[in-house]
């Protein structure tokens, strides 16, 4: 009899920004349990208040990037990044050593799990997919991408377009993909195709 467990399904969700990451993550885990880990909520952790990559951000930036309160002004900081390739770099080297050590200890935690889903937008630019036995990618049509980006974050066009234009092109990350979930239209539609695509998975 072979007693082998069947290899863990990790699969890499990703896409570029505001094209629906969080809304298929939010929906695979409502609907059939998987664990999601999610970087973007890792790096949040990592520039909690009083913490060690917040001071240096403030020493760097200034104390006005920190409000009142003692938290990140991730606006102000978004501008600085988003519009600077070497401080984004810089904000990268800081942040992204603490959010690996939490994949890799949450993942230590969810041997038992089949499947585990990593939303990792940078899974590309920071060549993280050999982590993932699998790639999703979440895309969406430019004009979509645009509006829900400004509409979501408040951005002027010029600002949404800026954030954009500094990730990898859609569709350098669609020709890598093993599954592509086109969200250019109702979020119903994007529900059918991830049942569509879990179905596939078993
Ligand atoms: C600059 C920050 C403070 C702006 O915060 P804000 O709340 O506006 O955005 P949020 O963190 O929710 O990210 C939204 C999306 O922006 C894009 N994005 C974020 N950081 C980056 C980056 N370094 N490079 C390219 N795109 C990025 C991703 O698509 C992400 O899903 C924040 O994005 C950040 O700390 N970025 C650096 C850490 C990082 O690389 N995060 C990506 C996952 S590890
Ligand atoms: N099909 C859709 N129709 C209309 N709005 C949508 C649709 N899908 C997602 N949205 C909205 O677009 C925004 C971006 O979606 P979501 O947060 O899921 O993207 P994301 O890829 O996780 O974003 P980011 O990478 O920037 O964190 C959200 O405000 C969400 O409610």
């Amino acid at each position: 009899m072979d007693t082998k467990p069947p290899q863990q399904r990790l699969i890499g969700l990703t896409g570029g920004i505001a094209t629906g990451k969080s809304t298929v993550s939010d929906f695979l885990n409502q609907k059939y349990g998987v664990p999601i880990l999610d970087a973007d909520l890792y790096a949040r952790q990592a520039v909690a208040s009083g913490s060690k990559i917040l001071l240096a951000i403030a020493r760097r930036y200034g104390p006005e990037i920190v409000d009142q309160q003692g938290h990140l002004n991730r606006q102000a900081l978004g501008e600085i990044i988003f519009n600077n390739a070497q401080e984004k770099q810089w904000l990268e080297s800081q942040i992204h050593p603490f959010v690996k050590q939490c994949f890799q200890s949450a993942l230590a935690q969810l041997e038992q799990e089949q499947t585990v889903v990593l939303s990792i937008p940078l899974l590309f630019e920071a060549q993280l997919t050999h982590w993932v036995t699998e790639i999703w990618v979440v895309t969406c049509g430019p004009a979509q991408q645009i509006e829900r980006l400004i509409q979501r974050n408040g951005l002027t066009e010029a600002q949404a377009l800026a954030r954009i234009a500094i990730q990898m092109p859609l569709a350098e990350k669609i020709a890598q993909a093993d599954m592509v979930l086109d969200n250019s239209g109702q979020i119903a539609d994007l529900e059918s195709q991830i049942v569509e695509a879990w179905r596939l998975l078993f």
